[in-house]
């Protein structure tokens, strides 16, 4: 996506030494645009647990490049470095999905063949990606079509939770995708943003997106979005996800099924938009299988921002001696999907609906 005018990817390889990795550092966002360079694997595991890159298929992609750096370093390590960045984060099914395919790619070959084929394998798990992503955004752009048809002369609003948008994938991004090809084909769109306590990926990520492509759109805390809805102000609420179930269970950003909720009691259509790799046809049942992430209360207890003389800080907002918990993600049953907008089309969130769309993963 754009960023003052030019064109980047979120990973992509360090075209100076063609090896090393570079990231955007997205905890350094809004206030600094601030490109890491990746060296091995253990400054990848270590970006991807502190979400200096984080998002469900960017955190694939990324990973894979870590498993290329090490093969740069030792073709010997393949098993034990694709399961220590396995065990980077739980959710997100794009995490194993990337790791799997650089195992299936790397571990009949020889061990001196490895380091190419793990550059060549990561680099096309890059492209697949961005290249689902702008499908996904080609297929969820007719329901802001259809809206906008409604109401002519009137901007859509949409209501979108976390990030998921260019900066969550390799490109393009996902929940973001329709509302960017909306927005450059004319439509006037209009995004409430979802702060997206604790980490603030809304506030700090997806505004700064929306922000740098020019859509409009609104930062609201995150329990403003029932109201909106209440009053009219959404027309359509579309999010990404983590992982979703054989049956259309969707775990995405904490929040996010509480979001679904006020949708349903709105008559508010809801939609999830994810790549095939974000199918985990092994699950059933999301709430009772799903792996949630329990992040450090820290991120809950205190918060980072900017002071007024520029300076980058972090103050404490819970009472002294106050413990937090910080669940990072939770599910939202199928049955509060209004559908499921993929690469390949859009579908009811059910398990006939996707074993007929990705027959090859039923
Ligand atoms: C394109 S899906 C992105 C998905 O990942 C985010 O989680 P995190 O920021 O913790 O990596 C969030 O759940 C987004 O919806």
């Amino acid at each position: 996506m754009r960023i003052d005018g030019t064109w980047h990817r979120s990973v992509r390889v360090d075209e100076a030494d063609g090896w090393s990795v570079r990231i955007l550092d997205q905890t350094r966002l809004p206030w600094e645009v601030t490109w890491l360079r990746l060296a091995d694997e253990d400054q990848v595991a270590h970006a991807i647990r502190s979400m200096q890159t984080r998002g469900a298929p960017l955190i694939g992609a990324t990973a894979a490049y870590g498993v290329a750096l090490a093969m740069r370093r030792d073709p010997a390590v393949l098993e034990t470095v694709c399961a220590m960045l396995a065990e980077t984060r739980p959710t997100a099914i794009n995490l194993r999905w990337a790791i799997g395919r650089m195992l299936a790619a790397l571990r009949n070959i020889p061990p001196g063949q490895r380091a190419a084929a793990a550059y060549a394998e990561a680099a096309a798990i890059a492209d697949d990606d961005a290249a689902t992503c702008e499908a996904i955004g080609r297929n969820g752009l007719p329901l802001i079509e259809e809206i906008a048809a409604r109401k002519p002369g009137q901007r859509v609003n949409l209501l979108t939770h976390c990030n998921a948008g260019w900066l969550a994938t390799v490109d393009w991004g996902t929940a973001l995708a329709p509302i960017y090809m909306a927005h450059d084909a004319g439509i006037p769109v209009h995004v409430w943003v979802d702060e997206t306590r604790p980490r603030n990926q809304g506030a700090a990520l997806t505004a700064f997106e929306l922000g740098a492509h020019g859509v409009p759109h609104t930062v609201v805390a995150d329990n403003a979005g029932g109201h909106l809805m209440q009053h009219g102000e959404v027309d359509l609420v579309i999010v990404g996800t983590d992982r979703v179930t054989r049956t259309g269970d969707v775990a995405n950003k904490i929040g996010t099924y509480l979001k679904a909720l006020a949708a349903r009691d709105n008559g508010v259509p809801f939609w999830v938009a994810l790549p095939h790799s974000t199918l985990d046809m092994r699950v059933r049942d999301g709430v009772r299988e799903i792996p949630i992430e329990e992040r450090g209360a820290a991120e809950v207890t205190d918060l980072t921002g900017r002071t007024a003389d520029g300076r980058i800080e972090t103050i404490r907002v819970v009472a002294a001696g106050s413990p937090a918990a910080n669940p990072a993600f939770d599910v939202t049953p199928a049955r509060l999907v209004t559908g499921l907008i993929t690469e390949r089309g859009r579908i009811p969130a059910t398990e006939a609906a996707i074993a007929a769309m990705y027959p090859e993963k039923a």
